[in-house]
């Protein structure tokens, strides 16, 4: 559903760049997840469990943070990722929109919630009765090259922003509200979070995308 096949590469071709490129040990199946932030790890990991025919390489990169539109970041992300590890990985950049400030602050979350944390954020729209948003993750897939297109996976969790409640172990978890719930995401387990959350969405998406490249190429 939230599937952006930005570019779609042959399964054959696609193939030969996981195999043979830089940084994979030949013949093992290896996706190196490019990311600064041992938490999205963690969560990417769970989301994947066994089902999925790479093994997640974890590759400790502080990546730029762009400005911009979210799908244009995220391409520019795994391009310099790319460049940077020298063969293909996925990245990933997380967003959370809020729809009374024509959804921001959106890919720059990561400086507010640093500088206000969770009750900041819930403070933020202390003048606003709409206090409804929505996490957005985007996976990105470089095949290796910086200038070979790049796949897009998205996920997207509607909500609504409250007074912190929760666990504090992960970022603006205790303050983010998913639709349909009465816990916040600090308050669900990890099972919880990621059968709704933006990144369990994310992540699924591209699980399907490469087993159906793996099942097409066996
Ligand atoms: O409570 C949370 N629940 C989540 O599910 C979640 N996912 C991301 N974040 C935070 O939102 C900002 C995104 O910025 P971001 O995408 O640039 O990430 P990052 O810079 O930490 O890592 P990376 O860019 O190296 O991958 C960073 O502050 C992350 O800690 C989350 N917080
Ligand atoms: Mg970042």
């Amino acid at each position: 559903m939230f599937h952006s096949r930005a570019a779609i590469l042959s399964g054959q071709r696609l193939l030969g760049h996981l195999r043979s490129s830089a940084g994979m040990a030949a013949n093992s199946r290896r996706i190196v997840f490019v990311t600064g932030n041992a938490k999205k790890l963690e969560e990417v990991k769970q989301i994947l469990g066994t089902g999925f025919p790479y093994e997640v390489v974890a590759k400790k990169v502080d990546l730029p943070e762009y400005q911009g539109e979210p799908d244009d970041i995220s391409r520019a992300k795994a391009r310099e990722a790319a460049k940077q590890i020298q063969g293909p990985c996925v990245v990933e950049d997380t967003c959370l929109c809020f729809n009374a400030l024509g959804g921001l602050p959106g890919p720059y979350i990561k400086w507010f919630l640093e500088k206000i944390g969770p009750e900041g954020l819930y403070r933020m729209l202390t003048g606003w009765e709409d206090k409804s948003a929505y996490a957005m993750c985007t996976m990105a897939f470089s095949p290796g090259n910086p200038q070979d297109e790049v796949l897009l996976f998205k996920g997207i969790a509607p909500g609504k922003i409250v007074d912190p409640r929760g666990s504090r172990d992960f970022g603006w978890d205790p303050c983010f509200q998913p639709e349909g719930f009465e816990k916040t995401y600090g308050e669900m387990t990890k099972e919880e979070k990621h059968e709704i959350s933006h990144r369990g969405r994310a992540v699924r998406a591209m699980q399907e995308y490469f087993l159906k490249q793996a099942e097409q190429n066996s």
